[in-house]
C-alpha cells in the first residue's frame, strides 16, 4: 500500500495493516502513533529505532508467528504465506539438508530454550544451516542479541513489502 493511504487510515485499520510485520502489538501500536509519516525512510527509521528496544519478552511473543526453519507453515493465514515465500529455499532442500535442519533446530532449542530465528529471505538452506552451528557456539546475551537483530531485519523487509 502507499504510505500516503497508510497515513490516512484509522488506527484499527493501520494497525491491521503492518501487524504480519511482527507479533508484537506495542510495536505495532507504536507504529499507528507515528503516523503521519513524511518519507518512507522516516517509517523505516521509526520502526527500526523501535524495534532496537526490543529485548527477551518481545523475542519469546513474536516467535509464536515464526515456524521453525524448515518447518512448513501451514495456513491461510498471512504471517504462514509469509513466512513459506521467505523460507522457500529449504522447499528445494534435499532430504539430507531438511534432516540436518532439524536436528540443528533441535540442538538449538535445547541449548536456548526457543525456536532459532534467523531472517530467511535470501538464504539458501546451507547458509541457514550453517548460521545455526555458529550461533549454537554463542553465549546466552550475544545469542539473545543476535535473534533481536535477526527479529528485526524480518520485521524490516516485512514492512517494506508492505508500504511502498
Ligand atoms: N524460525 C524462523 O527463523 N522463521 C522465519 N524466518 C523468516 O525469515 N521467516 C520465518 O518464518
Amino acid at each position: 500500500m502507499e504510505l500516503a493511504t497508510f497515513n490516512q487510515l484509522s488506527a484499527d485499520e493501520a494497525q491491521s495493516a503492518i501487524r504480519h510485520c511482527v507479533a508484537i502489538p506495542h510495536w505495532q501500536q507504536s507504529m499507528v502513533a507515528g503516523r503521519p509519516f513524511a518519507t518512507i525512510e522516516a517509517l523505516l527509521a521509526t520502526a527500526d529505532a523501535l524495534a532496537r528496544q526490543w529485548q527477551q519478552p518481545e523475542l519469546e511473543a513474536a516467535l509464536s508467528a515464526h515456524p521453525r526453519i524448515g518447518e512448513r507453515a501451514d495456513g491461510a493465514d498471512k504471517e504462514s504465506v509469509l513466512s513459506r515465500g521467505e523460507q522457500s529455499a529449504m522447499q528445494q532442500a534435499d532430504y539430507a539438508l531438511q534432516q540436518a535442519m532439524q536436528q540443528g533446530n533441535q540442538a538449538y532449542e535445547a541449548r536456548f530454550g526457543r525456536v532459532f530465528l534467523i531472517r530467511a529471505k535470501g538464504r539458501s538452506g546451507e547458509q541457514m544451516l550453517a548460521e545455526l552451528q555458529r550461533r549454537l557456539q554463542n553465549s546466552d546475551v550475544t545469542e539473545q542479541q543476535e535473534a533481536l537483530d535477526q527479529l528485526r531485519e524480518i520485521t524490516l523487509l516485512r514492512l517494506k513489502e508492505t508500504i511502498q
